[in-house]
Parts: structure tokens; C-alpha cells; sequence
């Protein structure tokens, strides 16, 4: 069986508080974007992970799909084994939920393949195990997401009018050192309401707390972002923790000047 996990994005991110847990309580807006990557799994006489594409840092054993096979295994020891092979074409470490959502894709294949009954609510509760990002993936559809993140409502908002780009710069940012440098703080307005604003007023309301010190230790990061927005783009953002940047324009920018130095995704 193959399936093709996406991408995501996040519309403002708010970090409002330092949880007892370690972990942070958060507003955002995640919402899906078409990078993907493919994920195959086929029944094998033992537990097998390849992967082919960008190469993935870590050990195999850490690789979410793994945790994922292990999980259900727990609960469901009549799993056989399978073999994997990921081909991953999602920036890694970019704020594009790469990993959480091949853990997500994982979970749903192996849910229909071998008939173990989930419906999205169990599915999302093996998902926020492995990861704050991994439960949006499960529905993946726009929504409104806070605690660590993995809490929805859904939200109405449809940028299908519009064309997204996703500009990964030469840069790498791990998700635990854009959250060792932010100050939480309370909102003043929640982001459930500003994105339901229109389009040409989020550039004044909607924000990524995470840019100021990412943009301060990776300039290279705040140029891409200054560069949507003199490429035309109505509202642009780092995506998550970064590296990458997206731009939402009404027509498909020209950004040549960017692709000898970045990797450039139109229309996502
Ligand atoms: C920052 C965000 C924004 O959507 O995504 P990315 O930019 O990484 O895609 C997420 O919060 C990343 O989610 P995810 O990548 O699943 O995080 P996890 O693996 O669960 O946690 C990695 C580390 O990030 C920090 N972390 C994560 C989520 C959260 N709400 N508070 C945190 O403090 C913790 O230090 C944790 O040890
Ligand atoms: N299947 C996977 N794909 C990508 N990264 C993975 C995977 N499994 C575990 N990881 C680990 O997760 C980290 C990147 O996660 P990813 O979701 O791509 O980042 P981000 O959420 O910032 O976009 C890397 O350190 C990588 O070692």
C-alpha cells in the first residue's frame, strides 16, 4: 500500500506559556500544503525501513514510522511485520511537519491495511504520542490548534484563490532551539479570529513569535521573508520553527533570483 504524506504550514504561531511538562501551550493555524512525500509499506517476514530522497538524520530505530510500527504493536500484537520504504522529498527540519505527518500517513495506512478498527479520534491519540504535530496530520485539513498543539476547532479559511510558495533557504533550525528562544507571552487577540480577517490584513495582525531570534541568528531567513514580500506576496511568514518561509500571492511569482541559492516550491 502507498500513500503520500504532505507538508503543512503554520498561519501565526503564538507561544503563550511554558507548560510544567516542558513543553509550551501555543496557538496557531496548521494548514496543509502539497509537498510529499511517498510512503510504502508491504507485508515482509520481518521489520524492514528503507528510505531513498533526501537522507534523514538520526538513527533508524528514532525514525517516526518506526515508533509508529512499535506503538500500534503494543496494542495489536497479531501485527505482522512489515517493510517500509520512505522517499522523502519534505525539507527536513524545515517547520513543514515532515516527520509528523509520515507518522501520521504511517498510523492511517496501517489502520485501513490491516483493518485495526481506529476511527480519527484513536488515530489521533496515537499520534500526539509521537509528536506535538503529528495528530493534525490525521484529518489534515486547515485548523485551529493549541496546548501543545495538538488540540483543534476547525477554521474556515480557504486559500485555494490564492498561490502559495514555500522558499527553503540555505539554513537549519531544530524545532527545541527556536523553543529554548522565544518569550511566551499571553495574546491579546486569539488567531481563530485573525485569520478569519481578510487576507490583506494579516500582515498587520498575524505573526510567528518564533522570527525575532531565528531571523537574529539566521538573517539569511528574515532576507527570503523581505524578499515575498517585494515579490508581491500579500502575506508571507517562516513556516513553524523554520527554515522555511512562505509566500501567499494572487498570481505565481517570478523568484528566480531566489533559486540559485534556495530551494523554491510554487503552487503548494
Ligand atoms: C514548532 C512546531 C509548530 O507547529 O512545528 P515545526 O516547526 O517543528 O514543524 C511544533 O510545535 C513542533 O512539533 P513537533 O516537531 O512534533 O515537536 P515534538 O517532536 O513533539 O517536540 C520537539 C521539542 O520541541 C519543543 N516543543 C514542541 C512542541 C510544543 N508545543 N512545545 C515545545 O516546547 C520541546 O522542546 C520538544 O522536546
Ligand atoms: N520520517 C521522518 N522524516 C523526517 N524526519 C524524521 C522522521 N522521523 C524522525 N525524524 C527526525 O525528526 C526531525 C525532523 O522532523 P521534521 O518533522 O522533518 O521537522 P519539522 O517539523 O521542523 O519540519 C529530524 O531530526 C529527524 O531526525
Amino acid at each position: 500500500m502507498i500513500v503520500f504524506p504532505n507538508a503543512k504550514i503554520n498561519i501565526g504561531l503564538n507561544i503563550i506559556a511554558r507548560r510544567p511538562d516542558g513543553y509550551h501551550n501555543l496557538e496557531t493555524v496548521f494548514y496543509p500544503i502539497k509537498i510529499n512525500d511517498v510512503l510504502e509499506v508491504i507485508e515482509a517476514d520481518e521489520l524492514i525501513f528503507e528510505s531513498s530522497g533526501i537522507s534523514i538524520p538520526g538513527d533508524v530505530n528514532d525514525n517516526l514510522c518506526i515508533k509508529g510500527y512499535y506503538l500500534l504493536k503494543k496494542d495489536f500484537p497479531k501485527l505482522p511485520p512489515v517493510k517500509i520504504h520512505l522517499h522523502k522529498n519534505i525539507p527536513i527540519g524545515a517547520g513543514l511537519g515532515g516527520g509528523s505527518s509520515n507518522a501520521a500517513f504511517f498510523i492511517k495506512l496501517m489502520n485501513e491495511k490491516f483493518e485495526l478498527g481506529l476511527d480519527a479520534d484513536r488515530m489521533e491519540d496515537y499520534a500526539r504520542i509521537l509528536g506535538a504535530d503529528c495528530a493534525f496530520f490525521i484529518n489534515n485539513k486547515p485548523v485551529f490548534a493549541f496546548e501543545k498543539g495538538d488540540e483543534f476547532e476547525p477554521v474556515k479559511i480557504d486559500l485555494s484563490a490564492y498561490k502559495i510558495v514555500l522558499v527553503m533557504p540555505d539554513a537549519h533550525v531544530s524545532t527545541a532551539e527556536a523553543y529554548r528562544g522565544v518569550k511566551p507571552a499571553p495574546v491579546k487577540e486569539t488567531l481563530y479570529d485573525l485569520v478569519q480577517m481578510p487576507l490583506a490584513d494579516w500582515k498587520r495582525h498575524i505573526r510567528n513569535d518564533f522570527e525575532g531570534h531565528i531571523f537574529n541568528a539566521h538573517p539569511v531567513i528574515r532576507g527570503v521573508k523581505a524578499s515575498l514580500y517585494e515579490s508581491g506576496a500579500l502575506y508571507a511568514s517562516m513556516s513553524g520553527s523554520g527554515a522555511s518561509v512562505f509566500g501567499i500571492f494572487k498570481d505565481t511569482p517570478d523568484l528566480s533570483h531566489l533559486e540559485e541559492s534556495c530551494q523554491v516550491f510554487y503552487d503548494v
